[in-house]
């Protein structure tokens, strides 16, 4: 068997040119709605990151503000600028980029977003809605994978999902997600026992543990649907999954590349959260 690949890459540019009539939407009723970014530090990678978001919401429509603080910033001068943007009306997301330096705390920052600006679906608030189901912001990777799964119309309901990872921003909500369209869901992580074998289960496997190459085909049922959420850089500067991915392919019924993947719909769900956000606060 080879796989199929499922391109993020595709899926988002539809998704962006749906999202485009929505901003035109928004904008003859005199809103244009608005994402800001905050940058702390000069790490290259976060800044590519960032590059690739404002990109994308100059295609989408969407008004951007990128905010570079000094890696020097203190915890009080960034918690000024979220209540800053908290409080602009044209201002619809709000967006800090992880990690942020030691310094200050990322839990005492993502309080001070107001949720109905959370766009990621970090603040607590969004986290707990997520969990029993009401509405809310959805965090923008989970939320991309899910989208990714059923543009395929790849059967969730009643299947296992196996996630390897249980990161807040990933793995947890991811399994989450899942859970509730219905699936069984299993979480491995680095405690886990014989994670090939519980792996091996997975109707679905989804991969987020930032290790190049972790898994490779012994962690496969054949036909499975695999997702890689790896985003690592090689050291030729290459991004790479953690999934070995020629191997994988030769087993697997879907995977998804890297780049070209996961990583194209986490931007995507962004730029739709903020357009929801626009909808709804200033509608
Ligand atoms: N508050 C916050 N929210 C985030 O959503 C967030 C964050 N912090 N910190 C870092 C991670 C990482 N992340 C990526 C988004 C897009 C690509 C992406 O588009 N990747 C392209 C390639 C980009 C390239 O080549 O550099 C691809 O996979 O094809 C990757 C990684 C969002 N993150
Ligand atoms: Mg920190």
């Amino acid at each position: 068997m080879t796989a199929e690949l499922i391109s993020g890459k595709e899926l988002a540019a539809r998704k962006r040119d749906e999202m485009k009539n929505q901003t035109e939407e928004l904008k003859e009723n005199g809103v244009t709605p608005g994402l800001a970014v905050i940058l702390v530090g000069e790490d290259p990678a976060s800044r590519s990151y960032v590059r690739g978001k404002q990109r994308a919401c100059g295609e989408t429509g969407i008004h951007s503000e990128l905010y570079e603080l000094p890696a020097e910033t203190t915890e009080e001068e960034l918690l000024n600028k979220v209540e800053e943007l908290n409080d602009a009306d044209h201002i619809d997301g709000i967006l800090v980029q992880l990690p942020l330096p030691d310094h200050i705390s990322e839990e005492a920052v993502i309080d001070n977003i107001r949720p109905d600006k959370d766009v990621d679906g970090f603040h607590p608030i969004n986290v707990g809605k997520m969990m029993i189901g009401q509405q809310c912001f959805l965090p923008c990777t989970p939320a991309g994978i899910v989208e990714m799964v059923k543009s395929k119309e790849i059967e969730i309901e009643g299947r296992h999902v196996v996630v390897i990872g249980r990161s807040n921003i990933v793995g947890k909500p991811v399994g989450q997600l899942f859970l509730n369209e219905n699936a069984t869901v299993t979480y491995c992580h680095s405690r886990t026992r014989d994670m090939e074998s519980i792996a091996r289960q997975a109707d679905i496997l989804i991969v987020a543990v930032g290790k190049e190459e972790m898994v490779g085909k012994e962690y496969i049922k054949p036909g499975a649907v695999v997702i890689d959420v790896g985003v690592n850089r090689n050291n030729e500067g290459n991004l790479t999954g953690d999934v070995k991915f020629e191997e994988v392919k030769q087993v697997a019924s879907y995977l998804t590349p890297v780049p070209g993947g996961v990583g194209p719909m986490t931007i995507t769900m962004l730029l739709h959260n903020t357009i929801q956000s626009a909808f709804r606060r200033r509608q």
